[in-house]
């Protein structure tokens, strides 16, 4: 069987312009045609940032799932063709559109094409009932945009006298701003949808439906029980294969810039790599089959599950030369007392020609970021929470995402990472300059993750409170690697303030640094210039000459991938310092 290699761009690119077409023909109501709501001052920043135009087709963008699912194939297992044969087999009545990517350096990509958006036929007739419907929450609606089912907590309201086997229309319920500036749902879990005008989010659901299924239980049963599948989902809006228990340990579905970030950081055999933000763990997967599994990767998570989740993954790879452990990156340089023996090689000097003082050293840039973000929390919120030192910085980010943790744990259970059993090692950090390549896979505001129906809780504030934290998390990292070592930075998200603006931080901070080119280079340009806020901050983003050398995914492109950004610093030798300082 001859398979095809597909060019990037223009394959996938024409694909989804044709996809585009279907949706004109859609009735306003039963259709998918969601608006993302962004707080007014983030719209602006983003708007300057990228003009208006271009913003508002990013914005439609988050809110389509991509239009192919990428998978990176396990070449230390099996082959690209191998996968494409078996995946033929497997997902045939799917109809599926397998290929191989034929980008040089990609060659262990392999595409496999979904298709949507579909007009569905929810069987409405302008002069009869409504359908019967389920109407479920925001994070569920995303989850089966990308493939998943409907399950039981995921399900805000539904129809009366639903029972098993009807077919139901799905529709989500998006945050509405709220009386008090902020944003919610309120609505009732377990609110009976009556089909009419007086119906909580009636209007507001409208152009929000994402597809029809079968109910797999009565109505009474979805509020009664926790857990189990609410409705199997027979059409939906977008088409994409599910590979859940698919070619397990062959496979790792990924995002394609993380594929490509992996390949930049360009890891060699026998080298040792630290992965700051591991879990769970695709990108150190991917890092370890390009050493052949030869070396060894450090892969740190703060997270104890997750840090189990890698284990599992790198067992399920049949990698061996990946070592999890549960450290805050914030502190991943081992601090060493003055009494302590110099030459114990955990903790021996650094090698940066004094450039690098202690590993507690402030920037001026992030202390001026951080004071200006808090005056205006004072000045314009009552945040009786929102603390003036920098330690709080850090605890009530870790608190958010601890609390979404602890939402997820409670929804879906133990989830498969409690079962795992390996044991978690915990890390007092490593000394300096003990790394070859660096890789800081930032957390991130995530605002180019895609499918995504709500923005607004995301304001200039929380923006600022991430790039603070992936700043520090650099510091940590520049001291880690050693001299002609490498550092590939990148995140998920379109903020310029997390992106453009750590690299200026970067190169402005830390004079060794400077960006190499990428292999590959599949992503666009990076964003030259500042930005002025009105409260007097000044962001600055790339200087001339520098954009090409960094690769920004724009989730409109014709490449349909995430919104994502990648930096790769190279660090100068000692030698090469004096030299450059002396002449
Ligand atoms: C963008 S995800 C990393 C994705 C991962 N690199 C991959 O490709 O599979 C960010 C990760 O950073 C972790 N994280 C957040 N703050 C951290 C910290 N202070 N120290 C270590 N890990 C942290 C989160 O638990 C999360 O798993």
């Amino acid at each position: 069987m001859k398979k095809k290699a597909w060019g990037l761009s223009k394959t996938i690119g024409s694909f989804f312009t044709n996809q585009h077409k279907l949706m004109e023909d859609f009735p306003e109501r039963y259709s998918y045609n969601p608006t993302l709501r962004w707080n007014a001052e983030l719209e602006s920043y983003f708007s300057n940032a990228y003009g208006p135009q271009n913003f508002s087709r990013i914005s439609k963008a988050l809110t389509r799932p991509s239009c192919y699912s990428c998978i990176r194939v396990n070449t230390l297992k099996t082959t690209p063709d191998a996968v494409i044969d078996k995946l033929t087999a497997v997902l045939k009545e799917n109809r599926a559109d397998i290929s191989k990517c034929e980008v040089a350096g990609l060659d262990n990509v392999v595409f496999v094409r979904g298709s949507g958006p579909h007009a569905i036929n929810y069987g409405y007739a302008a002069d009869g009932k409504p359908p019967k419907e389920v109407l479920v929450s925001r994070k569920c609606a995303e989850a089966v945009l990308r493939g998943a089912q409907v399950y039981v907590p995921g399900v805000l309201a539904c129809s009366a006298h639903v029972e098993k086997g009807e077919l139901v229309a799905v529709s989500v319920s998006v945050e509405q701003p709220g009386v008090d500036g902020g944003w919610g749902v309120g609505i009732t879990r377990g609110t009976v949808l009556q089909g009419s005008e007086t119906d909580p989010y009636h209007l507001e659901r409208s152009g929000l439906y994402i597809g029809q299924g079968r109910a797999m239980m009565s109505r009474s049963g979805m509020f009664r029980v926790t857990e189990g599948l609410a409705v199997d989902m027979s059409d939906r809006v977008f088409h994409l294969p599910s590979f859940r228990d698919v070619l397990e340990g062959e496979i790792f579905l990924q995002n394609l810039p993380s594929i490509v970030a992996a390949r930049a950081l360009d890891p060699q055999k026998g080298e040792r790599i630290l992965d700051m933000c591991a879990a769970p763990g695709g990108k150190t997967t991917a890092i370890a089959i390009l050493m052949k599994d030869e070396g060894e990767i450090v892969a740190v998570d703060r997270s104890h599950n997750k840090v189990q989740g890698i284990h599992k993954l790198a067992a399920e790879m049949g990698l061996s030369c990946i070592t999890p452990y549960k450290l805050d990156a914030l502190k991943a340089v081992c601090v060493r007392n003055e009494s302590e023996d110099l030459s114990d090689p955990s903790c021996a000097k650094d090698n940066h020609g004094g450039h690098i003082q202690d590993s507690n050293f402030m920037k001026s840039e992030v202390e001026k970021i951080e004071s200006i973000t808090f005056e205006r929390l004072n000045a314009e919120k009552d945040f009786k929470k929102a603390v003036s030192n920098e330690k709080a910085i850090e605890s009530s980010y870790i608190s958010k995402a601890d609390i979404r943790k602890e939402m997820r744990r409670k929804r879906n259970g133990p989830g498969r990472n409690q079962c795992l059993g390996g044991k978690v090692e915990k890390s007092k950090g490593f000394a300096p300059s003990s790394f070859d390549r660096v890789l800081l896979d930032a957390p991130c505001s995530a605002l180019g993750l895609r499918p995504r129906l709500f923005t607004g809780e995301e304001t200039i504030e929380s923006l600022r409170k991430h790039a603070i934290y992936q700043r520090r998390m650099f510091d940590q990292a520049v001291q880690l690697v050693r001299p002609g070592g490498v550092i590939v930075y990148s995140t998920c998200t379109i903020n310029p303030g997390e992106n453009e603006a750590l690299v200026r931080y970067a190169l402005d901070t830390y004079k060794f640094l400077s960006l190499a080119p990428q292999h590959p280079r599949i992503g666009g340009p990076g964003l030259v210039g500042r930005f002025e806020f009105p409260d007097g901050y000044t962001e600055e983003w790339l200087r001339p000459g520098e954009e090409e050398l960094v690769q920004r995914f724009d989730p409109s492109s014709p490449l349909d991938t995430i919104g994502f950004f990648i930096a790769k610093f190279v660090v100068g030798s000692n030698e090469a310092d004096l030299q450059n300082s002396s002449s």
